[in-house]
């Protein structure tokens, strides 16, 4: 039976002794058929801010007294509702004593299911401890109110658009039977953003509130994945939302250290506004790092990564607060939006050359783990990013913006730090006890409370600044650093109280305060910064760093001019190099030698990726100098990797229209035998990609007489096929695995034609294994005549092989026919694994 409750003022509080609340029981009612969905519009009388003239950052409106809000959360026994929502929406009531709100939680579970769990999650999720010191209760009360607060929130299954027929029906009832009008109605969307466009709809069709009163839905992110995504489910939710009904939320804007940013420059402008710009400042540096690692929601986070996750939303967010021009008027969200705007629309388009990208080791693991995925398969969103950007204005002009973010990192911390140009230069040794802080670093630094309290830091070789009333000196150890610089450098303040974010918000959003929600204008400038970027990016593999306190040095940076690069020399798989200036993917790895030709090694995946690497890079100047490009891959289990690679990393960016695929080898068996190479390509790559089916050239094995048979003359076939189009006969790239006993392709140890030097394709026949069938392979006249040659060597089992190919004064091919592979003309490149290697 849905309940309300209503704060009453003081005195009455007191007379009602226990509860602090009134509650009046309402009778379940049925559908209001008078609830017509109408035509969301910027000015529709229903959404009180509706006119495009500016809005005060205060409250829109102050809550009618006698009136009642409505809050339902969808979504409302989820993570995030369980996590923060509940307890937010229980310090708004408690805050706002003069306001009646009535509280529903939907969800798909089923009735009774629902109400049980949410009078557990109200029971283990809401407390007392977090409720804000400024709300004056006793424990005692508090108590009291929370015992009635769990009791009356409604629960309702919200999964058919009849269920929000029912819902919302019982809603108007309610407050027809109490008597009470409404004042505005909030629904919060605890769900996947695939939900939203389905639930607007049903809102607007039969949940509006009657009258004058507001609506306002507050959105979680993720906004979309790009800005195509964005936009378009930006103007879904048009269609039945009014863009001042829509609160996108970015919890980081209520921050507490946040939420300082803008009023701390605005306070101290006198001091710092003459060396806000790139005549002093050298750099800006954005960072969150985080401890924790992605395990309990991969399903989520492998579709978005750490540059979807956090980056495009909360620490572009910080930054533009940080760069912005300060609004005219801090209260008007018109100035603050115009100003955010203009920011964000002057940041330069950012290239790979200045981003560096890392996963930590395990998380592939967990990715199979939680993805129920095989051993063969791989993921390589980036878990780790550093991004270096500029900004084209007057203000800025050079300056870097570096803006870093990984998960399992050394520590939880997030802080912005804007480190200013140093001239002085002391000739005597400094006397810090003395105030001598001329010579020391010049920096602000805002740590705006994820993994630390809300402080301001400003050196000291700076002017004193002003902080707001409520911040205060914090008492520090006298040897603490802050990031590596005595805290004597420093002046710093602490904020008196750090509030949760989520509950900053919502009574934001109670208030009407849409500045500090996202606006759809500033979302899609933000993607229009991510989104080359992360195009620019896919096929770049990430770099594995231990994770951790290990991580050590991993991921140090270097910024140099407009690039960005790693300082780790060792690593083979992120090095920004040349290639990308052709708009190319890196070829990134410092190649070691192996038998005098390039080695490139690293885990499994980083090798198969860099080989796939290779094969792009190697489609540019192929199809430049002929237009095509013609690749022969071979049968067996090493390359699978490559090909679900070459599927998942490059099924839109790989030129496929223009690749020609051939076998290096094929079996005497029908093409879809499970024995066939073809059909491991085929059913592993080909199928899957937009390759023109004309450019698929299987060997010739099964003809008019059968398997093989001499009198289809199968090779002369393929060989005549390879000569009418490929120009000089020669491939552009040769992809070969290698048996444990040294063969390749179908080249089998002290068989007669490895002495065969003219036939470009060949039958094979004398296998080590006499069961195996005969087979077609191409010669080594063809493979020695290609462009590129590569060497594809896997896991522990080819360790002998390896060891055995070390030696380099071993060259006997007949008994080890991988060393007859010597292009004449050519690049021969290894790409062996660590397992395969160590
Ligand atoms: O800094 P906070 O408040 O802990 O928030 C960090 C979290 O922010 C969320 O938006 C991200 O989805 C998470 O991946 C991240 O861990």
């Amino acid at each position: 039976m849905p309940l309300f409750i209503r704060h009453l003022p003081k005195d009455d509080t007191k007379r009602l002794n226990f509860t602090g609340f009134v509650m009046v029981a309402a009778v379940s009612f049925c559908i209001v058929s008078s609830l017509q969905p109408r035509q969301a519009t910027a000015s529709s009388p229903d959404a009180p801010g509706g006119s495009s003239a500016p809005v005060p950052l205060e409250a829109e409106e102050e809550p009618t007294r006698g009136s009642v809000v409505n809050i339902i959360v969808i979504g409302g026994t989820g993570d995030l509702s369980t996590r923060y929502l509940w307890q937010g929406f229980f310090n708004l009531i408690n805050e706002e004593k003069n306001q009646a709100f009535h509280l529903y939680a939907g969800s798909r579970m089923l009735q009774e299911d629902g109400e049980k769990e949410m009078k557990l999650i109200l029971e283990r999720n809401v407390s007392c401890s977090k409720v804000p010191a400024s709300v004056a209760m006793t424990p005692e009360e508090c108590e009291r109110a929370k015992e009635v607060y769990k009791e009356k929130v409604t629960y309702h299954m919200l999964k058919k658009p009849e269920d929000y027929v029912v819902l919302c029906s019982n809603i108007q009832h309610t407050m027809r039977s109490v008597g009470l009008k409404e004042a505005g109605r909030i629904f919060y969307f605890s769900v996947p953003a695939f939900a939203y466009e389905g639930i607007a709809e049903n809102i607007n069709k039969v949940c509006r509130p009657a009258g004058d009163a507001w609506l306002r839905a507050v959105l979680e992110k993720p906004f979309g994945h790009d800005t195509a995504s964005a936009k378009k489910l930006s103007s879904a939710l048009k269609e039945h939302l009014a863009e001042n009904e829509i609160y996108r939320i970015d919890h980081y804007l209520g921050k507490t250290g946040v939420q300082s940013i803008l009023p701390f420059r605005a306070l101290n402008e006198k001091n710092y506004g003459g060396i806000w710009n790139s005549e002093n400042i050298e750099r800006v540096e954005i960072v969150m790092k985080e401890s924790l690692d992605s395990k309990g929601r991969i399903y989520f986070y492998d579709k978005y990564g750490v540059m979807r996750d956090v980056m495009q939303n909360h620490l572009t967010e910080i930054m533009a607060l940080v760069a912005m021009e300060i609004p005219s008027n801090l209260s008007s969200i018109h100035d603050y939006q115009r100003e955010k705007l203009a920011l964000l629309s002057q940041v330069d388009h950012v290239t790979a050359e200045q981003a560096a990208i890392g996963q930590y080791e395990s998380y592939v693991d967990e990715w199979r783990e939680e993805m129920d995925k095989g051993e063969d398969d791989t993921s390589s969103v980036p878990t780790f990013a550093g991004v270096l950007f500029f900004v084209s204005s007057p203000r800025w002009k050079d300056v870097p913006f570096l803006m870093l973010s990984g998960k399992k990192l050394d520590e939880k911390q997030t802080y912005v730090r804007i480190v200013f140009k140093n001239s002085h230069f002391c000739t005597v040794t400094p006397n810090y006890a003395e105030g001598d802080h001329a010579c020391r670093q010049k920096q602000i630094i805002f740590f705006i409370g994820s993994g630390n309290h809300p402080t301001i830091a400003v050196s000291r070789a700076l002017r004193k600044p002003q902080v707001p009333k409520s911040w205060s000196i914090p008492d520090l150890d006298p040897d603490t650093n802050i990031l590596g610089s005595p805290v004597k450098d420093f002046y710093a303040y602490s904020a008196g109280v750090e509030l949760d974010a989520y509950s900053v918000l919502i009574k934001e959003c109670y208030h009407g305060n849409r500045d500090k929600f996202i606006g759809s204008s500033e979302l899609v400038a933000s993607w229009d910064i991510w989104t080359p970027l992360l195009r620019a990016l896919e096929d770049v593999p990430p770099m594995r760093y231990p994770g951790g306190k290990e991580t050590g040095r991993w991921l140090d940076m270097e910024i140099q001019g407009r690039r960005l690069r790693s300082c780790h020399k060792n690593d083979r798989t992120w090095n920004i190099e040349d290639s990308n200036r052709f708009g190319m993917p890196s070829i990134s790895g410092i190649p070691d030698t192996f038998r005098s030709n390039n080695l490139y090694t690293g885990s499994k995946e980083d090798t198969v990726s860099l080989l796939a690497k290779h094969l792009l890079v190697a489609t540019q100047s192929a199809i430049s100098s002929h237009g095509a490009f013609h690749v022969a891959f071979p049968g067996g289990n090493t390359p699978e990797m490559l090909f679900l690679h070459l599927f998942l990393r490059m099924r839109h960016t790989f030129p496929w229209r223009e690749t020609h695929v051939w076998l290096t080898d094929e079996r005497c068996v029908p093409l879809d035998s499970e024995l066939s190479n073809f059909n491991v390509i085929y059913s592993k790559l080909l199928r899957y990609i937009p390759i023109p089916y004309t450019n698929i050239h299987p060997m010739p094995v099964q003809l008019a007489h059968g398997l093989c048979n001499l009198k289809d003359g199968g090779p002369e076939l393929y060989s005549a096929e390879i000569k009418r189009l490929i120009p000089d006969q020669r491939f552009d790239f040769v992809v070969l695995g290698v048996g444990e006993d040294g063969h390749v392709a179908s080249l089998f140890p002290h068989h007669e034609i490895l002495v065969d030097k003219t036939n470009f394709v060949l039958f094979s026949d004398g296998a080590v294994q006499s069961s195996s069938p005969r087979r077609m392979t191409l010669g080594y006249s063809t493979i020695n005549n290609s462009r590129n040659v590569a060497i594809l060597i896997t896991g522990e089992r080819k360790r002998f092989l390896v060891e055995k190919l070390k030696q380099t004064h071993f060259k006997n091919a007949t008994e080890f026919p991988v060393l007859g592979v010597a292009p004449n003309n050519g690049t021969l490149s290894w790409f062996i694994d660590h397992d395969a290697l160590v």
